[in-house]
């Protein structure tokens, strides 16, 4: 593993019934970082955070993470990263304490739930039913589960989705907030402003590929066919003709 690097997938393949879902992904994550992983509906995204947060594991290549081997060593990793999937079904009846209480029974370290709720902005709804809080303060309080254990990485999925423009703007500084804590966060969004303005780095993926993986200013920059924006770059290559580059 490169110095610096958290995560190193090396020629990564998975297989999900008959679909190819992953094709020899590399990549790595540095410590600190803020990376995004974007993708159409079904380019793999979802398939490759499962394989780096050690959900699955790859048929082909390895995975890396804190130095630990997924494929051996991933209940040791489990202690050290969080997984985030979308939704807060699970927790809609709990109070927003019970919620991160629950959670914190799954982990041997953990952070007081009082000093949680206070970093998050959850105390004043701390005894307020999941379910009937606003979208916003929904997913705070899923991202507030993904820090119970004090963990070196966390992983998103979708976070943002369906969240308005303020509730969106909230959440990535309290996103910037964990990164100036040291935190390594790798997320999916769909969202190509906020990849554009809040990720170090990010990896676009087509049809199980990924295709390239830089900082959203170089990406940008080098479009071949010029544009100013993630839209431009996602429209290059998670949509265009130059989405079948190895990188
Ligand atoms: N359990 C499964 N069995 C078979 N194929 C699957 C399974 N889960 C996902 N797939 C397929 O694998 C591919 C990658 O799916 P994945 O969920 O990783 O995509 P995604 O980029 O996260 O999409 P989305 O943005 O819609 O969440 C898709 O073609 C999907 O239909």
């Amino acid at each position: 593993m490169d110095k610096g690097a958290v995560i190193q997938v090396n020629q990564v393949s998975k297989h999900l019934g008959a679909n190819h879902a992953i094709k020899q992904v590399s990549f790595q994550v540095r410590q600190g970082e803020l990376f995004g992983v974007i993708g159409k509906s079904g380019a793999g995204k979802t398939t490759l955070l499962e394989l780096i947060s050690g959900q699955s594991k790859p048929d082909e290549g390895s995975v890396s993470v804190l130095g630990f081997n997924m494929l051996t060593d991933g209940d040791k990793l489990k202690e050290h990263i969080n997984f985030l999937m979308g939704t807060t079904t699970l927790i809609d009846k709990m109070t927003v304490r019970e919620a991160l209480e629950m959670f914190q029974d799954f982990y041997q370290r953990t952070i007081d739930t009082d000093v949680v709720l206070k970093q998050f902005g959850l105390a004043p709804y701390a005894d307020k039913i999941v379910k009937r809080l606003s979208g916003g303060l929904r997913q705070r309080t899923t991202l507030a589960i993904s820090v119970v254990n004090d963990p070196e990485i966390i992983f998103l999925d979708e976070p943002t989705t369906g969240l308005d423009s303020q509730a969106k703007r909230e959440y990535w500084s309290i996103l910037a907030g964990l990164r100036l804590q040291g935190k390594t966060i790798v997320i999916i969004s769909h969202d190509m402003t906020e990849i554009q303005y809040c990720c170090d780095r990010v990896g676009v993926m087509k049809e199980g590929k990924l295709v390239v993986c830089d900082s959203p200013m170089t990406l940008i920059e080098e479009l071949p066919r010029g544009g100013l924006t993630m839209e431009a770059v996602y429209m290059e290559y998670a949509v265009g003709s130059r989405g079948g580059v190895e990188v």
